[in-house]
């Protein structure tokens, strides 16, 4: 078989699907005042030594610029972005690379740390209050994980923290693409099962490492799992193409390497906390969510179900803006819901049900959301158009994943223990 081994993946974000906000370049503004990058925060991990980098010498400074320094003060664009350059400082210690994703809470800059003398991920969080207070909360997360998790493999490794310019910036370890990036790169074609069944364990293992220490991630989507690793092969593909097609669409991309990490610990929460507001991605949130009968653990398995079908598909599951329409989508893939879900839900929800039934197709806004639900397969039938070996054992995973009624969904340490992780299977 022909493989091309190829090691960059770039991180361009043009996107049919756009989830995150893109961004457009950035202006210039510049009051005089020069401020020092600040350190504020703490080393975290296994480095023995800190010292703050906040000071430079004469020496560092080209006319009359600091080199190694930070750059003149400029103003945040209006969502309260912090404004940067390509090659310039971030405090004296890191050095701006590149940009490589941006979400609601900041954006994701490229960084070389001079101290330990690799790249980084820092992400930049918006100065507005409410966004620097969940990142407090997350770097309270991300510390928890790592003091928990030994070899650090399941969740991306907090390096640094700090408070610069009234932008809270957490240092991450440096990982790859999402499997988000990943499948569209590769045109939303399907990945092999026995891919999906290693990228399902490993996701399993870490949901159900954060729900043992009490902790409901709440936002996991493709984009939010990342592959370690960048490099990947080219291997033949010729499922799909018709004479028209472009060349690359004879080849696909597999990673050379199955690992991954979850990120974006922002809307994690605790177990014991208020569970009424809507979380999750829209395509990943769970029905208990969508119908207002509060959420706990089991809203993270719904999303991993849906990731998992994505996967092995190549394109979202409920591709849907719109409750009415998630949830009938949900009846036409999953079948009915149960009566006493429909029931008890809450006020908002009310106006999705008539006489104890989902009030569709009646409720539907336009004749291309019928369309949109019609087209859509029963579950089964849907993996079977993509796996050849394992289906069985997959679809049944699939239904435990995503059983309407939380306490009947699996929980993740259930999940682990499926036939389509512990079957024997001979190569
Ligand atoms: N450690 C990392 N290594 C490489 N890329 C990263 C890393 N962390 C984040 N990214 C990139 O930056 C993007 C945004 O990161 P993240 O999801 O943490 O931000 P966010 O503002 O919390 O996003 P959201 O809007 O989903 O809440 C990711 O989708 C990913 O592409």
């Amino acid at each position: 078989m022909e493989m091309e081994c190829l090691t960059e993946f770039p991180h361009n974000h043009m996107d049919r699907r756009p989830r995150k906000r893109p961004r457009l370049g950035w202006d210039v503004a510049q009051p005089p005042k020069a401020q020092p990058g600040m350190l504020c925060g703490q080393e975290v991990g296994n480095v023995t030594s800190y010292a703050p980098s906040n000071h430079t010498t004469s020496s560092l400074f080209v006319k009359g610029v600091a080199r190694n320094g930070s750059p003149p003060w400029r103003d945040d664009d209006k969502d309260g972005h912090y404004m940067f350059a390509l090659g310039e400082n971030l405090t004296s210690r890191y050095r701006i690379n590149s940009k490589m994703g941006e979400g609601t809470f900041g954006q994701v800059l490229e960084c070389w740390d001079r101290e330990r003398k690799e790249m980084v991920a820092i992400k930049i969080v918006r100065s507005i209050k409410k966004y620097r207070e969940a990142a407090m909360i997350e770097i309270d997360v991300l510390q928890q994980l790592a003091k928990n998790d030994r070899n650090g493999a399941r969740c991306v490794q907090i390096r640094n923290w700090f408070d610069y310019r009234n932008h809270i910036c957490i240092v991450f370890e440096k990982l790859g693409p999402s499997l988000y990036d990943f499948l569209r790169k590769n045109n939303y074609r399907s990945f092999p099962i026995d891919l999906v069944r290693e990228l399902a364990r490993q996701l399993l293992d870490c949901v159900a490492f954060m729900h043992d220490l009490h902790l409901i991630h709440t936002d996991l989507k493709p984009e939010n799992i990342l592959l370690v690793s960048p490099e990947y092969v080219k291997v033949p593909d010729y499922k799909g193409s018709s004479r028209f097609s472009s060349e690359s669409s004879y080849f696909k991309r597999l990673p050379k390497s199955s690992a991954i990490k979850v990120i974006d610990f922002g809307s994690t929460t605790y177990e014991n906390q208020d569970h009424s507001y809507i979380v999750s991605t829209r395509h990943y949130r769970a029905p208990e969510v969508i119908l207002g009968l509060g959420w706990s653990y089991p809203c993270d398995i719904w999303s991993v179900g849906c990731i998992l079908v994505e996967l092995c598909s190549g394109e979202a599951l409920f591709q849907t803006h719109e409750n009415l329409e998630h949830l009938a989508m949900m009846e036409r893939v999953l079948g009915p819901f149960p009566q006493h879900m429909l029931k008890r839900a809450d006020r908002h929800a009310e106006k999705y049900i008539r006489r104890g039934r989902l009030d569709w197709p009646e409720g539907a806004t336009s004749r291309d959301s019928i369309k949109a639900v019609t087209k859509l397969p029963r579950l089964q039938n849907l993996v079977m158009q993509h796996v050849d070996h394992s289906a069985g054992d997959f679809i049944d995973l699939l239904q435990g994943l995503l059983k309407y009624d939380p306490t009947d969904r699996l929980t993740a340490r259930e999940a682990l223990r499926h036939t389509f992780f512990t079957r024997d299977r001979k190569p």
